[in-house]
């Protein structure tokens, strides 16, 4: 099969933008104003008639005028919740913008910085300064710390930072450290890309180059939570590294990896425990020797995604687990209501240090936008949008595959929607010959290593992923992001396309972009300064090639998944067959094992959110039948709805973890010694419960199966106007049933 690879190659395109046949522009390099400018007017002029992308230019303006004229703007279906999501995020973001002064990056409304007074210390108090001079000042003063050893910091941690070649701390880094080292609680945020792995680390690295030592001293100290297995096995290397010249120890704890080798290695009690939400729970309750009692420092990273997730629950029963008088820190690209509603609820009048809030992206990424056309041909059946957002996604592939063959050839992620979406386009790719591998929640944890370490390796040059991958991974020299469709959510797009231009480094986005996804579009364009805004445009004619070679390998897709289902299905009665014998074998061992608790299985976490929808639904009526939260804005709404669940659920909860922690301290061998109790601990508080009692507590689950391992793959349904993979559609073509996300 041969497919245009096109008569420009990378280094042409990366010369130069140029205006190529048909009009076509190619949008390469780094470009500056002239090309801004050829852009919008060719463009406005051709391919993008309808004006969605201003290139250049005043992308307010010409969005808005877009609106105006946009049909599709007061479009009623299905996707006008989310589309109000999307809108009501970039509300709540344009008003951050509003209120944002040009010079200093913590400018705020009259009532932010009233409600932050009373809620939050300032940087200067938290630095041990009692002047009342602007924080603008101390924040330059931060910034302007050039090396680390300004920071005082112990000898061997500096040695680990050389190591890593780093030599400058970040601006992050800069402003986090000294208020870390001072104990503080730390709310921090900052672009992607920007180092804050780093300004957790270093500080908790040099307190505990201080801590007591000796035998019954060894204790874990610090906890660092993570959304996913991935970015726990990033931070536990990073740390691992800054901390190779230290004594400190780490112990990785995730999901997917042998958790009898990770109870091994907690009852040495490492120092810092890195770890993924549910994979510690499933160790507090189930790993005799280990406990969470003498944490010092408890880490949040990527605090929203981790609500997002649904770990709420997990993370309230860890912080309720950790003593009080911690130091908690919270770090994330980006914030949301209800980080806001976990902070007021775990912190301590925090310090909030956010660089640069009006950016939210990094400031060597160039983003372009691909329009995707979709026919409303009059023989299809359904309304227009529906017909247009079904052939959009059927012109997605053969875009893709065109720039992938002919423009962007190495080191790609290309974020899709779907688990089984990047599965197919990877047997496509193949089928094309370019080598991809994929990064998805239907892998296991090998697979997912592997996927990412071919990458790394440049054994392939893309890497097709599912949201999954879109927060907090580092991967060094990843030239460009495709996004195959534009995400439901502007914080999804932003850490997504985060994932490039990484540490000071220049790094492309490309995102195609169909009717649906004017709103979000218009989100960004809002976010992005006009000069990293660009236009794409693939000729029509490469397009239409590719497309038709791709209806060919149809069927070949189809015929390497059939083989795939069989493969699948003769290696889960294979496992079957074999548990069934270990069962007749090794049936006393069996069954005198001690029954695990698991937290909740994926089921149960589902069973429970239907459930709570279900009972949830009627309480939104009053006795009138009302609405009670009927003009209300979305926000508040929120606010409201989650207080309200929230003072119902938390006794319960409550109640339940105090019963599971009292039930494992009463299970600790006494060898171990007694944990020293903080001050402030209520000792022996409502008498000590019985093994029996925890087990009454977490028996309902006991004995399910996979309730540690998380699932990911972007924490909200796509949009439904992508409810079906590009396999399912095309005239009924086939491929894997209807089982598309609602
Ligand atoms: N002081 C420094 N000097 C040079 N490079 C650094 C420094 N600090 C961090 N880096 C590098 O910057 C890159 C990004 O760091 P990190 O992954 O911590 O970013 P992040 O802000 O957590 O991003 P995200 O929001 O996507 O999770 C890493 O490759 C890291 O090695």
């Amino acid at each position: 099969m041969q497919l245009p690879r096109g008569e420009s190659d990378d280094e042409e395109d990366n010369e130069e933008d140029e205006v190529g046949q048909d009009g076509e522009l190619e949008f390469s390099g780094f470009a500056d104003e002239d090309d801004i400018d050829v852009q919008s007017e060719e463009e406005d002029a051709d391919e993008f008639g309808g004006g969605i992308v201003p290139a250049g230019g005043d992308a307010d303006s010409e969005e808005d005028k877009d609106d105006d004229e946009d049909p599709l703007g007061s479009s009623d279906d299905d996707e006008d919740d989310e589309d109000e999501d999307g809108e009501d995020d970039v509300s709540d973001q344009d008003d951050d913008v509003e209120s944002a002064s040009e010079a200093d990056s913590d400018h705020e409304t009259e009532v932010e910085k009233a409600r932050k007074a009373a809620f939050f210390a300032s940087e200067e108090t938290a630095n041990g300064k009692t002047s009342s001079s602007a924080t603008k000042d101390a924040a330059t003063a931060q910034d302007a710390l050039s090396s680390f050893q300004s920071f005082s910091l112990s000898r061997p941690l500096l040695r680990g930072l050389a190591a890593l070649s780093f030599s400058t701390p970040t601006p992050i880094q800069s402003r986090t450290i000294p208020i870390a080292l001072a104990g503080k609680d730390i709310v921090a945020g900052a672009v992607t890309g920007s180092g804050k792995t780093a300004a957790f680390l270093i500080p908790i690295l040099e307190r505990l180059a201080h801590r007591p030592r000796g035998g019954s001293e060894a204790k874990t100290r610090v906890v660092v939570l993570t959304p996913t297995r991935e970015l726990a096995v990033q931070c536990f290397n990073v740390g691992k590294a800054l901390a190779r010249y230290t004594d400190v120890r780490f112990c990785l704890c995730v999901g997917g990896l042998s958790s009898k080798s990770q109870e091994q290695e907690l009852k040495t009690r490492p120092e810092i425990v890195i770890a993924t939400p549910g994979r510690l729970i499933d160790h507090i309750r189930n790993s005799a020797s280990f406990g969470i009692d003498d944490v010092e420092i408890l880490v949040m990273d990527e605090a929203d995604r981790m609500l997002e997730e649904g770990f709420a629950a997990e993370l309230n029963e860890i912080i309720q687990a950790t003593p009080k008088g911690r130091q908690t820190m919270l770090f994330s690209a980006t914030m949301t209501d209800d980080v806001d509603e976990l902070v007021r609820l775990s912190l301590r009048r925090p310090v909030r240090l956010f660089v640069d809030p009006k950016r939210s992206t990094a400031t060597k990424l160039v983003q372009e936008f691909v329009r995707v056309r979709g026919a409303t041909g009059g023989e299809a059946e359904g309304s227009s949008s529906a017909v247009s957002r079904r052939t959009e996604d059927e012109a997605r592939p053969a875009l893709l595959i065109s720039l992938c063959l002919r423009t962007f050839r190495h080191q790609v992620i290309i974020f899709v929607r779907s688990k089984k979406l990047a599965h197919q386009l990877k047997i496509l790719f193949g089928l094309v010959g370019l080598a991809a591998a994929e990064l998805h929640g239907d892998l296991s944890q090998e697979q997912r290593l592997g996927s990412l370490q071919s990458f790394k390796e440049g054994k392939v040059d893309f890497l097709l992923a599912t949201d999954l991958a879109s927060r907090g991974l580092d991967i060094k020299g990843v030239q460009t992001v495709i996004n195959y469709d534009m995400p439901a959510q502007l914080e999804v797009y932003i850490h997504r396309v985060g994932r490039t231009a990484r540490a000071g480094k220049e790094g492309r986005a490309v995102t195609l972009v169909g009717e649906a996804d004017r709103r979000l579009l218009k989100a960004v364009l809002k976010k992005s300064p006009a000069s990293q805004v660009r236009h794409r445009l693939v000729p029509a004619d490469i397009v239409g090639q590719v497309r038709d070679q791709l209806a060919e390998l149809r069927s070949d897709v189809e015929a390497v998944l059939a083989e795939e289902k069989e493969e699948k299905a003769l290696q889960l009665a294979e496992r079957e067959l074999k548990r069934g014998e270990n069962l007749v074998e090794h049936r006393d061992e069996i069954m005198s094992r001690p029954k695990r608790t698991w937290f909740q299985t994926q089921q149960e976490k589902e069973e429970a959110s239907r459930l709570s929808l279900r009972d949830y639904a009627p309480q939104r009526k009053d006795a009138q039948g009302k609405d009670r939260f009927a003009g209300l804005s979305r926000r508040k709404k929120r606010t409201k709805m989650a207080r309200e669940e929230g003072a119902e659920d938390a006794s319960a909860g409550r109640a339940m973890a105090a019963q599971i922690r009292a039930a494992k301290r009463e299970e600790k061998p006494k060898e171990l010694g007694v944990v020293e109790r903080k001050k402030g601990k209520k000792e022996g508080k409502k008498g000590k419960k019985t093994k029996s009692s925890a087990q009454a507590a977490g028996g309902a689950k006991a004995g399910a199966v996979g309730g540690g391992a998380k699932k990911s793959g972007g924490a909200k349904k796509g949009k439904s106007a992508f409810s079906k993979d590009f396999g399912e559609r095309g005239g009924g073509g086939g491929g894997g049933g209807k089982k598309g996300r609602k």
